[in-house]
């Protein structure tokens, strides 16, 4: 038996589907954070049953990827027993996609969440009645108390049916559907679909387009448009049957100052310039600590050993890695990742998404498209993958300004190099270099990339306190990709980089870039090498440059413009190699290449400029 999580974005299902199956998926205050599938498995009286977690959707007939994905999952009949998630603060909104799924015949049970927070606003649910009117069971849960949790799997093996109530359909609907399901002998799921033009049977679809334009003649509606009008009366009906609603919700006041452009966007430059100071800050302070003990306990003992020059040679590159690794990204990157995990928890980020919103419409990209590039600040990788929801031609502007985004392993170089050794100003100042060319970019790419332009509608978060438990755990998710995909691979590859030190081929590789580094952007030879391990992952461009400078204090080898200029050089300089691999994987090889081209020639020119600029001064 195969039970599937569905439900609209933010409701609560992967916090479910973490405490179902032991699995530790990642949860956030913020909309679209599933992309994909994840598939796990829970144990009930001595059985094992699959669970799915689906992304969340708002329907189940648009064409974005996820929608589709999850409506062909249905179709095939690939979940045996639904678990329909909603969130008991927005019934109405929540019952249009319920009474959606109720379409594909498939036995399911409902899971009415956040109860927690419904209790407070004063909304009172009648379950009891909305069981009956459904005909399927319906269980109360506040998933973030585990209240009610373990009655799911149980109630959804024993007692999971169809849902039995009928949407009332506009009546030339009904008559088509009818007359669709007599002629093509299809399920009246299909016919409804089909009459929308979505489906793969082109018979269908043709047979299909004539009756829908007899309805869209008579109506001067789309069929999409009657459907949607049906189904969103039936929903605010069902709502207004089973709920009570009480107080007003008390973040509507902080809300007005939080979204409305004074005082939310001074609110939200301080908000967000804090939490940069506070990454610079705290990573500095435990950069120091790890550092220092490196040197003491590890690297200084490991020079009195007396070991051959070989193994020396490599010991050194091992133990700077680790330093470079534990020490310098290590810090930032947890700190990075706790104080985003605040601010997403709280339900701010989709405020300042909001303010953000009008500018991005000049740079010719609507709400939605901001979800990827907020998301883009963690890390490039799993921005790229949420693009897929946009239209064509948001999806190209995106995939060239979500991979300058400075992402978490950026903010360890800004942080490590240039807040550490040049000065916090200097480090505010990388990122608004940054900012001016994502905006420049977006401008000229706006103006050069056909189609059209959509208007989207973002959904704001709740506002409410972050859990410091939940918030540890996403940090530890990130950090544990750190420890178990960076470091080693940092590792392999100072042990590779200390013997092609040691054979010299790392000198005749810098030997040949030294004019370029040297007279266009005034930079040591070894910068060469690190440039390119940075295309590994973008922090092992600073982590290697302290392995090839011999020392962790940068400070003492490079001049403040040479680590400024190697900064900002590293940040914008080619994505790393995994966000070339999913660009490659969701955009073509012609639109990887183009972003790897583009961002590679900006790095090189801003280093350029910046070295003749600081060469004047
Ligand atoms: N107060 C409260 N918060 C909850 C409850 N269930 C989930 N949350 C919080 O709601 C937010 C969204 O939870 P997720 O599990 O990520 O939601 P999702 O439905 O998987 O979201 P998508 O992946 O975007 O579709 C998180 O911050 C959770 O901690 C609940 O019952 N009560
Ligand atoms: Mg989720």
């Amino acid at each position: 038996m195969k039970f599937g999580l569905i439900g609209n974005p933010n409701v609560g299902k992967s916090l479910i589907f973490n405490q179902l199956t032991g699995i530790g998926v990642e949860i956030s205050n913020f909309p679209g954070t599933t992309i994909g599938m994840y598939s796990g498995s829970v144990c009930y009286q001595n059985e094992r049953f699959e669970i799915v977690d689906f992304p969340g959707i708002y329907s189940l007939d648009g064409v974005s990827e996820e929608e589709t994905e999850v409506r062909q999952c249905l179709i095939k009949k690939e979940i045996d027993t639904l678990i329909i998630v909603l969130d008991a603060k927005h019934l109405e909104r929540n019952f249009y996609l319920l009474l959606s799924v109720s379409e594909y015949r498939i036995p399911a049970i409902v899971v009415i969440n956040m109860m927690d927070e419904a209790e407070k606003q004063g909304i009172i649910i009648d379950s009891q009645k909305l069981s009956e009117i459904l005909g399927c069971p319906v269980i109360e849960t506040a998933a973030s108390e585990g209240k009610n949790i373990e009655k799911i799997i149980p109630e959804a093996i024993q007692n999971s049916s169809l849902i039995s109530h009928k949407i009332p359909y506009n009546r030339s609907i009904e008559a088509g559907v009818r007359s669709l399901v007599k002629l093509s002998n299809c399920e009246r799921r299909d016919a409804l679909l089909a009459l929308q033009g979505i489906g793969d049977d082109p018979e269908l679809i043709e047979t299909a387009a004539t009756i829908s334009d007899e309805i869209e003649e008579h109506h001067r509606m789309s069929v999409h448009q009657i459907l949607a009008a049906n189904l969103h009366n039936e929903a605010e009906k069902l709502a207004s049957e089973v709920t009570k609603t009480g107080k007003n919700e008390f973040s509507f006041g902080i809300d007005r100052l939080l979204t409305r452009s004074f005082p939310g966007i001074p609110l939200m430059l301080f908000i967000l310039l804090s939490t940069l100071l506070c990454v610079f800050f705290i990573g500095s302070f435990l950069e120091e600590i790890i550092v220092e003990l490196f040197d003491n306990l590890l690297i200084n003992p490991m020079f009195s050993l007396g070991l051959s020059p070989f193994w020396e040679e490599i010991a050194f590159s091992v133990l700077i890695a680790l330093q470079a690794g534990l020490g310098i990204a290590f810090p930032f990157v947890f700190t990075f990742y706790i104080l985003v995990s605040i601010l997403e928890d709280s339900g701010y980020m989709t405020r300042a998404a909001f303010l953000a919103d009008r500018a991005m419409h000049r740079v010719g990209m609507h709400g939605q498209a901001l979800i990827p590039m907020v998301l883009g600040f963690g890390c490039n990788v799993p921005a790229i993958m949420s693009i897929r929801q946009l239209t064509k031609r948001e999806k190209i502007i995106a995939s060239f300004l979500i991979t300058m985004v400075p992402c978490s392993a950026r903010t360890v170089i800004i942080a490590g190099i240039v807040a550490v050794f040049v000065g916090i100003p200097a480090a505010f100042s990388v990122y608004l270099i940054i900012f001016v060319l994502i905006i420049l970019t977006g401008l000229v790419l706006t103006r050069i990339t056909p189609g059209d332009q959509f208007g989207m509608i973002l959904e704001m978060s709740p506002l409410r306190r972050p859990k410091p438990k939940q918030t540890l755990s996403r940090a530890w998710l990130h950090m544990k990709e750190f420890l178990f995909i960076a470091m080693p691979l940092l590792l392999v590859s100072s042990v590779i980089l200390g013997v092609l030190q040691y054979a010299g081929i790392v000198q005749a590789f810098q030997d040949m870039l030294a004019p370029v580094m040297e007279s266009v952007l005034g930079l040591p030879d070894y910068a060469s090498t690190s440039l390119l391990f940075g295309i590994l992952r973008k922090e092992m461009a600073f982590e290697t440059l302290a392995i090839l400078a011999g020392t962790a204090d940068l400070g003492s080898v490079m001049t403040a413009v040479q680590l400024y200029i190697f900064a900002i050089v590293s940040v914008l300089f080619v994505p790393c190699i995994s966000t070339i691999a999913v660009l490659y994987r969701e955009m073509g090889l012609k639109i990887a290449f183009m972003v790897s081209f583009y961002t590679l020639s900006l790095g090189l020119i801003a280093g350029f400029l910046l070295n003749i600029m600081f060469k004047a001064i």
